[in-house]
Order: structure tokens, then sequence, then C-alpha cells
């Protein structure tokens, strides 16, 4: 394995215009996540993020540039690559328990029935949704048909999860708890997840890197935030820390002002070396005291 386990190396995407002439949507992008790590994308809408997402997964093609996973050029989709999507993307005539099992013996072709029904199984454990095994996806809540997307990806075991904002059609419980689930599962197997967000505490709460668009058309990673929160971090604790407002508002402040104005007052932005900033609360200096300033 390569420290730069993805590593996206220079993309743009760009469309024709139904009257001639291009839109980029991005160019010249970087970044990159080692292995294990948890990167979240946040950017307003348009600037481009689901077309990153679609590029890594294999979906899409970039204009320029290459992805690199694990040393390679990808070229199309791979099992080693799994997408939970914002809408489900289910197979409606299967059961709950057969849309998992179908993703299971596509990766594990010599598995018998029973063995790939009991590693099915684990996975609808894991999202709760035990007892709605022989439910079909027209019989299931919106909040459970994304736990059967959860649970689908999560089955195949891939290296790298890919997540275009997969909790935010559940109610905030549920989000809850497929949060931490999602983050129990890829910190135990090691999995490398990439994932879109505009929610600002899911970012700080799941990811080590936390990547800031600018708006598009012409977007750009403008800088590379670096969590400054303990690996071992609670959700329900989080706002405890005394790094989380640091963090909570340099992003807050990158998506409501620096996202407009970063293009047109950082002209000598490299997007090869783009600014990595771990925001960490600092005790503010103290103030002379009326008596000694007197002095
Ligand atoms: N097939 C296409 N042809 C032309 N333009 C497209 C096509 N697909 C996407 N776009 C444009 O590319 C831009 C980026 O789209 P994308 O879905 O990647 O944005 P996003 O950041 O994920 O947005 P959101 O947060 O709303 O999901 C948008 O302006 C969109 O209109």
């Amino acid at each position: 394995m390569t420290a730069r386990f993805i590593s996206i190396e220079g993309i743009a995407r760009r469309y024709p215009q139904p009257a001639g002439g291009t839109t980029t949507i991005f160019e010249d992008l970087w970044l990159s996540l080692a292995p294990g790590e948890f990167g979240c994308i946040i950017g307003h809408s348009g600037c481009g993020k689901t077309t990153v997402l679609n590029i890594l997964a294999g979906l899409d093609e970039p204009s320029e540039g290459t992805v690199i996973v694990d040393g390679q050029a990808i070229s199309g989709t791979s099992l080693d690559r799994a997408v939970i999507f914002q809408s489900h993307a289910l197979l409606p005539w299967m059961t709950v328990m057969g849309n998992i099992a179908y993703a299971v013996s596509s990766k594990w072709r010599k598995w018998d029935k029973a063995k790939i029904r009991t590693h099915a199984q684990t996975f609808i454990d894991k999202v709760g949704l035990t007892g709605s095994e022989h439910k079909r996806p027209s019989e299931l809540s919106g909040g459970m048909k994304q736990r059967v997307g959860i649970a689908r990806a999560l089955s195949i075991t891939p290296k790298i999860m890919l997540m275009d904002e997969p909790f935010s059609a559940l109610d905030a419980l549920t989000r809850g708890t497929l949060q931490d689930e999602v983050r129990r599962v890829t910190l135990e197997t090691g999995q490398t997840t990439f994932m879109i967000t505009h929610d600002v505490d899911e970012a700080m709460y799941l990811a080590d890197k936390i990547f800031l668009m600018t708006n598009g058309p012409g977007a750009v990673l403008a800088e590379i935030v670096e969590n400054p929160l303990p690996k071992d971090r609670a959700r329900i604790d989080l706002h405890k820390h005394p790094h989380y407002y640091a963090l909570r508002n340099h992003i807050i402040d990158f998506l409501v002002t620096r996202s407009k104005t970063f293009t047109a007052t950082t002209p000598d932005h490299d997007p090869r070396n783009v600014p990595v900033v771990r925001p960490t609360f600092t005790e503010a200096p103290t103030m002379p005291s009326l008596h000694s300033a007197a002095r």
C-alpha cells in the first residue's frame, strides 16, 4: 500500500455548452488520502462534489488528469470501491436480504447460499434492519432504504467507501446511529472513505481531513482542514472539546464568506500545494490588569 492510497492528480471536468464552448466545473484538482483516512468534501451546491465522487467511483471520467488508487490509475468501476448514493439505488424487485445477498455474491462468487445469507444478515443486523429481511424497497421508509444501501456497501467490505450525502434524508436519531455505525465499521476495517456532506458537524465527527471547495463554476480546492479533535471522539461529546468551536467556526466562515471571495482574493493559490490548516483553540493573550497597566 502507498501512503497516498487515493491520489487525485490534476483532474478537470468540463461540459460542452449548448451554444458552443465549454463550462469548466473545476480544474487542476489535486488531493490525496492515506490508507484508512476518512475525507469529507464540503462546498456549496454545484461546485462539483458529486462529479469528483463519480470520477473516483469510475462512473464518470475526468476531462483531464488521473485518479490513482493503490498505485494504479483507475479505469471504470470496481468492487473495491463501493458507493452509497443519496438516492438508495436498490433493486425494487428484490427483498432487503436479496439486495444485500446479491452484492455479496457478486464479490464472493464461490460462496454457497447459506454463507452468503449469513454474511448478509450480519450487515442487516448492524444497520438495525433485523426483522425486515423479507420486505421489498416499496415497503420501506426512506431511512430504511438508506440503511439497506449502507448495509449493501459495507457488506462487500470494499477498500474504499464513497458516500454522497448518505445521511441527508434521515431523521436526526437514525442519522446519528448510522454515523456511529459507519465510523465504527470504517475504523475497524481500515477502509479509506471519501464522503460528501453539507453538514459541518457530521464532517467534524467523521472526517480526518475536510476538503473545502470554492463555489463553481471554476471551483478550486481552497484548503485542507485537518481535524484536531481526538481520534476516539464521541458524537455526543464533540461540542465539549476545546477545539470544537475553532474548527466549526473555521469551516462555517469558509462556507459563508471565503468560498465566494477566495479566487479573487488569493491570486497566487497553487492547486498542487493547497494549504493544510489545523484550527485549534488558543488561549486569548492575558490582558494586563488595570493596576499593572497604570504603572
Ligand atoms: N451532464 C452534465 N452536463 C452539463 N453539466 C453538468 C452535467 N452534470 C453535472 N453538471 C454540472 O456540473 C456542476 C457540478 O455538479 P455536481 O452535481 O458535481 O455538484 P455538487 O457540488 O455535487 O452539487 P450538490 O451539492 O447540489 O449535489 C453543476 O453545475 C451541474 O449543473
